[in-house]
């Protein structure tokens, strides 16, 4: 097959060594321009610098996480008191000690105020982190920082303390939360930030905890307006309450999402418009406060449109290089047909029913008992009991609205009011939540899109996986399942491939059950009956069983060696599928339904 990735060792070197890159050719710019620039400018460009860091933060939350966070400059104000204060104390280790224990103490803070987001969204989370911002600006106003009612000046850091210094210093902060920035959003908290904004339940059944993802990105977010604060404290030596008002943290938020501030150049652009705008006016003679006014209508047509600046910039990009993707792709097929590959999709006509499974061997892998949900009047699920033979795919039949996807909600712990028993190997899961029922090897699929587009496949595969695997067990699997390159965004594919990608980034998790909710939906008959074939070796050669939820009877036969049917919340039948499929009572629930039996 194609697709498998050459040089990942290499790759990966030059994946660490561009953005080292990119940051010290930043450091040296910003070298430049602290000797190039006017002193004016340079004052200006230390307000963008700091500007950019604070809404690099705030693409953290709100680009990447989704959620609304309207008290960034708040955070900064806890940075520039925190610095205050440890300067009128003079605590040892100087600015850089200080400027750090700011970012921190801001962390903390973002912690206590991101809590309500584990209940909150949308509108009255706004309503939450503006009524903090709120809170928290009279506060200031009273207590005031320290040591600004004796006129006691922050200290700069050592050799950086003229304004062209402390420009070159604020860079070099700006190069190092960039990076921070960078290697977060590459990893395991960046991809949970990107999943939860996409789907808290598909989040949560990958075995990610969604408070841990909220909380995370809250604190980085926080402790990155920390930063910020902290570095103004510096700039201006004698902070006041009114850089961190309200009204500002309003308009950061909106030249936030505007920007599309979780795309690190588009934070610094960010924080030139920031600077640049403000001063733009004054020069016409406009009055400054205008420029909340233009922010605001930038940010309606970003909230409009759906989209901002640099996702607008990168989509046109992309356009071209997924075209490119995509005659790949369609070659990679044409020579696959040509040269047939080890794991042949089955002629329709010639692929054998499966055998009947052996007798299960030792403890089945999942085994239900008495399985009852009740929505309302209506019994979704009514007293369920089966067994999963361990190393075994069972299909899972029955008429629309029998109650499958119930069972898969209630298996994998989305239904707390489900009753009945259920035991993954020899452990009786009670009322164990997704995020542990996952972790402990009950992996699902979903019938809907879950799969977070924001992610490439190779991290949506990896943070599916919660497992260290290499780059060639990832080129392996999604070899094995025909999809497309790790390298691939996943925004870039069309949904059926999407949750091809799914199914694979899940096999690659072993877990020990893992249930499939209709994982062809959206597949051309080919690609289901190629991915039929995949999914009948997944036991042996990934080690697991499989529940397969699934209309297409054919696929059913070919892949199942036990089935069940639902129909009307019950068991109707259960047992080798040759058997199953010949009971009359199943004949006749299907009849209504399709004609393939
Ligand atoms: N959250 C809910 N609230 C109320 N009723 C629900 C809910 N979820 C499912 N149901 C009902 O429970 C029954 C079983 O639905 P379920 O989605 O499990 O069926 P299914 O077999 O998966 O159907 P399909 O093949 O169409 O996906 C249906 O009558 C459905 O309307």
């Amino acid at each position: 097959m194609p697709h498998a990735d050459s040089g990942p060792a290499r790759s990966r070197a030059l994946r660490l060594a561009w953005p080292l890159g990119v940051a010290v050719a930043g450091v040296v710019a910003g070298y430049l321009l602290s000797v190039g620039l006017s002193g004016y400018f340079v004052f200006l460009a230390v307000s963008a610098v700091t500007a950019a860091i604070a809404i690099l933060g705030l693409g953290i939350v709100t680009g990447s996480a989704g959620m609304i966070a309207l008290c960034q400059l708040t955070f900064a104000a806890v940075g520039a008191w925190v610095v205050s204060l440890f300067n009128v104390l003079e605590v040892p280790g100087g600015f850089v000690v200080w400027l750090i224990a700011g970012g921190l103490a801001a962390g903390v803070v973002g912690i206590l105020v991101g809590l309500p987001a584990l209940r909150l969204r949308g509108v009255n989370l706004a309503v939450v982190t503006l009524g903090f911002a709120a809170a928290f600006d009279v506060t200031l106003l009273q207590i005031q920082f320290p040591g600004s009612k004796d006129g006691i000046p922050v200290l700069r850091p050592e050799g950086f303390s003229t304004d062209r210094g402390y420009f070159f210093f604020s860079i070099i902060v700006l190069a190092v939360c960039g990076l921070v920035v960078f290697w977060l959003q590459r990893g395991r908290w960046g991809s949970s930030w990107k999943a939860v904004a996409f789907s808290e339940r598909g989040t949560a059944s990958v075995g990610q905890s969604v408070q841990q993802a909220k909380l995370t990105a809250f604190a980085v977010s926080a402790a990155l307006g920390g930063i910020s604060g902290g570095l103004l404290a510096g700039q201006v030596q004698l902070p006041f309450a009114s850089s961190f008002t309200p009204l500002q943290s309003l308009a950061l938020y909106v030249l936030a999402v505007m920007s599309g501030a979780y795309l690190i150049d588009m934070a610094i652009f960010g924080g030139i418009l920031w600077v640049l705008v403000p001063e733009l006016l004054k020069r016409w003679g406009v009055p400054q406060d205008w420029g909340f006014v233009i922010f605001g209508a930038l940010g309606v047509q970003a909230l409009t449109s759906g989209t901002n600046l640099g996702q607008g910039i990168r989509n046109l990009w992309w356009k071209r290089a997924d075209g490119r993707t995509a005659a790949a792709r369609e070659t990679a097929k044409a020579d696959a047909a040509a040269h047939p590959a080890a794991v042949e999709p089955p002629a329709e006509a010639s692929v054998p029913p499966v055998p009947a499974a052996p007798a299960a061997s030792g403890e089945p892998a999942l085994s239900v008992t008495g399985l009852t949900v009740q929505f309302g009047a209506l019994k979704a699920l009514d007293d369920v009991s089966l067994e999963v033979p361990a190393g075994s795919v069972m299909g899972l039949i029955g008429p629309n609205g029998a109650g499958k996807s119930t069972f898969v909600d209630a298996i994998s712990g989305f239904l707390p009011h489900a009753s009945g028993t259920v035991r993954l190997g020899g452990t009786a899961l009670g009322r164990m939540s997704p995020t542990k029922r996952a972790r402990l090897g009950l992996r699902r699929t979903f019938q809907q899109d879950r799969v977070p587009p924001a992610l490439t496949v190779d991290a949506y595969v990896r943070f599916v996986a919660r497992r260290r695997v290499t780059a060639d067990e990832v080129a392996e699997v999604l070899d094995f399942f025909g999809c497309p390159p790790a390298r691939t965004r996943l925004a870039g594919v069309d949904v059926g491939t999407r949750r091809l990608v799914e199914v694979a980034a899940n096999v690659l998790a072993k877990p020990r059950v893992l249930l499939l909710d209709e994982p062809a939906a959206g597949l051309s008959h080919e690609e289901h009956l190629e991915l039929g074939a995949r999914l009948r070796e997944v036991p042996a050669r990934y080690g697991m069983a499989i529940v397969l939820i699934e209309h297409d009877l054919d696929l059913v036969r070919t892949v199942c060696s036990t089935l069940t049917v639902l129909d009307f919340g019950r068991v109707l039948a259960s047992g080798p599928q040759d058997e199953v499929l010949a009971d009359p009572a199943v004949i006749k629930a299907y009849m209504g339904e399709t004609e393939m039996l």
